[in-house]
């Protein structure tokens, strides 16, 4: 370990054992450079320096597109929520599309279930579930059972979709791989229940304990439905438990084509992404599994509309899952795809995240996200790199996600002058 990162950005992890600071791989824009502290950082050919000096994902792929459209581009390093706020998907998706996140919170039911095409009538409450794998003593082992394919694990949904309650309907569908989607229909249901999920390895799902007094008799629902869960699950392998989060009912949004008077469209192969462009009334187009689909399904509708959402997921499930090298690879793969969407010559592209997910943390972080637009009025203000270091040191600085919307539509000319 060399001298720990002194600097502000990158704040210490708080863990069991107590605040300790970071080993030293920082990459925070004003932390000195590994040279000044005695390290050779690698190159981008990929030399691999000591696990806790080598650059972040994004620095090392070799990302020659990304690098070139950056040279000629506005950049920048977005905050999805506040500094230090790790934000989930949801909340970090909202704010790029310009809604405050503090303001509109949306349970993760909700968004599986309505990209998931899940009906959600009023006075119904849908969970985001997880199929997952605990040892004997119930400790989870595995969040994700292995990311179970959607082949598997679609019998196990109908297997629970079987599960009977006095007074409600329960119902169970598959999303994708291990995630699934509960829905409670019945009268007095509450979204005010405890997440069963821990949201990490290591220790035992939570009881769905009622958040407000109103909550008892779902939070028994819910707690009925696991032990049974459980049963009927017990002799499976790996996808032996289930988890449950983001209780909630049939969110109520502004329309995003309505505020920003565009005619919006969305292109995602993961249902949750479908489910946010849904509540803010995007058009949801059906696509592939590919991103390659996704862009072909750009492509065919490029006419259409004249906002697009383009969803691209490899990156983010590589770095929860503490890959690395895959996370490289995937942002390599992602690179290649940047001359085909240039071809269509937005007048405003955006290259976004909704939050960081460091592969050496395996989990959504508080980092600030690197952020690039690109139209005809960027051609002289661009940055060497696609990397967070040179985003650090782009003309945008450090802007708040719900901001970069504004940016998009002066970019494009649709804002008029404010004020007399
Ligand atoms: O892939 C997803 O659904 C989310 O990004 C992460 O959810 P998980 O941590 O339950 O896999």
């Amino acid at each position: 370990m060399f001298p720990p990162c002194s600097c502000t950005l990158v704040t210490p992890f708080l863990s069991s054992r107590g605040p300790r600071p970071l080993s030293g791989l920082c990459l925070c824009p004003s932390c000195p450079p590994l040279l000044d502290r005695g390290l050779t950082p690698p190159t981008r050919e990929g030399d691999v320096a000591h696990p806790d000096t080598r650059k972040s994902e994004l620095e090392t792929a070799r990302i020659p597109n990304l690098d070139a459209l950056a040279q000629r581009s506005a950049c920048g390093l977005t905050t999805p929520v506040e500094m230090g706020v790790a934000p989930g998907s949801g909340p970090g998706h909202l704010a790029l599309f310009g809604y405050d996140p503090l303001k509109y919170i949306i349970g993760r039911g909700a968004l599986e279930a309505l990209g998931s095409a899940v009906e959600l009538l009023p006075g119904d409450v849908a969970a985001r579930g997880n199929f997952c794998t605990v040892d004997d003593d119930g400790i989870l082992t595995d969040r994700r059972a292995g990311r179970i394919a959607t082949e598997l694990s679609a019998p196990l949904c109908e297997r629970l979709d079987r599960i009977e309650i006095p007074g409600v309907q329960v119902d169970v569908f598959p999303v994708q791989d291990y995630r699934f989607v509960l829905r409670l229909r019945g009268e007095g249901l509450s979204e005010q229940v405890e997440e069963t999920d821990p949201q990490r390895e290591g220790m035992r799902a939570r009881p769905a304990s009622a958040l407000v007094p109103e909550a008892q008799r779902t939070a028994e629902v819910v707690q009925q439905f696991v032990q049974e869960a459980a049963r009927l699950l017990a002799e499976e392998e790996p996808a032996n438990m289930v988890l449950l989060r983001g209780w909630a009912q049939l969110p109520n949004l502004p329309d995003f084509g309505e505020v920003y008077q565009l005619n919006p469209a969305a292109i995602a192969a993961y249902p949750m992404y479908r489910g946010l462009a849904s509540v803010a009334n995007m058009q949801v187009i059906p696509t592939g599994k590919t991103f390659a689909d996704e862009v072909d399904t750009l492509y065919s509708n490029w006419d259409q509309h004249d906002f697009f959402f383009l969803h691209y997921k490899p990156a983010d499930a590589a770095g929860e899952d503490g890959d690395f090298d895959a996370k490289v690879r995937t942002l390599e793969d992602l690179d290649a795809f940047i001359p085909r969407i240039m071809e269509l010559q937005p007048d405003v592209l955006m290259v976004a995240g909704d939050h960081s997910t460091p592969a050496i943390m395996a989990s959504h972080s508080w980092h600030p996200v690197p952020f690039l637009l690109h139209s005809k009025l960027t051609l002289g203000e661009g940055i060497n790199a696609f990397s967070e270091r040179d985003c650090a040191q782009g003309s945008l600085g450090r802007i708040p996600a719900k901001t970069i919307m504004l940016l998009a539509l002066s970019h494009a000319g649709k804002l008029a002058k404010f004020g007399p």
